[in-house]
């Protein structure tokens, strides 16, 4: 199992993510093909290397042609002058950039000059990605808008998006959607957040670290923040968008069994540490790596065993890993059903929903479990009662073979035979 870790100990900003992945081997060239697909114009990706305290890290940055640009004072209500990334983009003396390739050639024009959230939705849309890396990049696009939505009290549908901003955020944000989707892991992992303290500073004052839409984004996702007490701004809103997007959890990983690594520069120097995002590609033998399941329970003593298992069904819709009931007995004597279920912690929340509104329970107990499981892969099977699938666990010079049991049980009626021999056939076609 192959898990992208993000070790966020600087921060994270959204170029810093892109320049992580980049170094840890992404394809520059499809990066670039998936951008300039995009209808957004203005702007040049830069390539580069720069020095982090001693340490070589990939410097990706987007440099916009106009940031000056008269048009781009309608902008957000409370940012209305452009403090955005102007700062961040253009004093990179020290870095030197090996690649620099212009966007600004592109017929397409926009007769507006801010936009919203379906602007920047539609831009997405009709770019050449991927589903994966679309649906990503529309999710990190939702995380920013809700949060400046609440930092600025507006309704979503009336956060605009400063059109120099957009630019820079679209490039940065479709970026990352795009490696993560093209490293085509399994899940992603993300260290907590080190953020900085203070203020930051930008045209009409400034604001407290972190900064409002980061703090919001914080407390939507739960993400955590580790205060560093460095001065200044280390996590983007960007940045924590696209971790809170991306990742299955916050978590750091007990063992890491190292496939690459990469780095990705900040443009801060920083006071006793180097201003990079390190990403790891590890190679996760499930059952070495530690992993976390989340078991929730409650006991119920007054609902029908129909509409119980109704929620059982829909747990289970929603991806649950596994859900029983155990018969147990209650206060009073009462006969009744302890309902659990097993999960990913990320589904937490819409699992939760479900029990609450399709069981008649009113509180459940949750408890996070450390669990151990075999290394699996599917492999496909043909055997004369068609393709079958076999699952092979292995661990440390373990191996055990199971085959998929749907596809077995309906072989097995298909063709009149008993379930036995689907199964013994399937197996002795894999130990040749
Ligand atoms: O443009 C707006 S509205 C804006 C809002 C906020 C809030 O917290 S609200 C913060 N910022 C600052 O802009 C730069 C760029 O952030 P990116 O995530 O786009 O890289 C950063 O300093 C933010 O704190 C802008
Ligand atoms: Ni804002």
């Amino acid at each position: 199992m192959k898990t992208l870790y993000l070790e966020c100990s600087s921060g994270i900003s959204g170029d810093m993510t892109v320049g992580a992945l980049l170094d840890l081997g992404v394809d520059r060239q499809k990066l670039e093909a998936a951008l300039n697909s995009l209808q957004v114009e203005g702007y040049a990706l830069q390539f580069g290397r720069a020095k982090k305290a001693g340490i070589d890290a990939f410097d990706f940055d987007v440099k916009l042609e106009h940031p000056e640009h008269p048009d781009v004072t309608h902008t957000h209500p409370h940012h209305d002058d452009g403090h955005h990334h102007n700062e961040e983009h253009h004093h990179h003396h020290e870095h030197q950039h090996e690649g620099e390739h212009h966007h600004g050639e592109h017929s397409h024009h926009h007769a507006h000059v801010h936009r919203n959230l379906d602007d920047v939705l539609a831009i997405i849309e009709s770019g050449d990605l991927t589903p994966k890396a679309r649906e990503l990049a529309k999710k990190i696009f939702h995380i920013i808008a809700q949060a400046e939505a609440k930092a600025h009290g507006l309704p979503l549908e009336q956060v605009h998006f400063h059109e120099v901003g957009a630019v820079d955020s679209i490039v940065d944000v479709v970026g990352a959607a795009v490696c993560i989707d093209l490293l085509a892991v399994d899940r992603v992992i993300v260290s907590p957040l080190s953020e900085g303290c203070g203020h930051v500073h930008c045209a009409h004052g400034q604001m407290p670290v972190p900064v409002p839409a980061v703090a919001n984004i914080a407390v939507a996702r739960k993400v955590p923040l580790v205060m560093t007490g460095i001065p200044g701004e280390l996590v983007t809103p960007t940045g924590i968008a696209i971790a809170s997007a991306a990742a299955e959890a916050f978590q750091v990983p007990s063992q890491m069994n190292i496939l690459r690594i990469g780095y990705g520069a900040g443009k801060k120097d920083l006071p006793g540490q180097a201003n990079v995002l390190r990403a790891y590609l590890l190679e996760e033998e499930a059952g070495a790596s530690g992993e976390e399941v989340l078991q929730m329970e409650t006991n119920i003593d007054d609902q029908t065993g129909e509409t119980l298992a109704f929620a059982c069904d829909l747990l289970r819709e929603e991806g649950a890993l596994d859900v029983w009931t155990e018969p147990i007995f209650m206060k009073k004597g009462r006969a009744a059903y302890k309902l659990c279920v097993l999960s990913e912690p990320a589904k937490e929340e819409k699992l939760l929903r479900i029990i609450f509104a399709h069981t008649t329970s009113i509180g459940v107990r949750k408890s996070i479990l450390q669990r151990s499981i075999m290394h699996r892969e599917v492999l496909p099977v043909q055997t004369r009662f068609g393709q079958m699938q076999v699952k092979r666990c292995t661990y440390q010079g373990i191996t055990k073979h199971y085959v998929e049991f749907e596809p077995a049980k309906e072989a097995a009626k298909q063709h009149h035979v008993t379930i036995q021999q689907v199964i013994e056939e399937t197996l002795s076609k894999i130990c040749q």
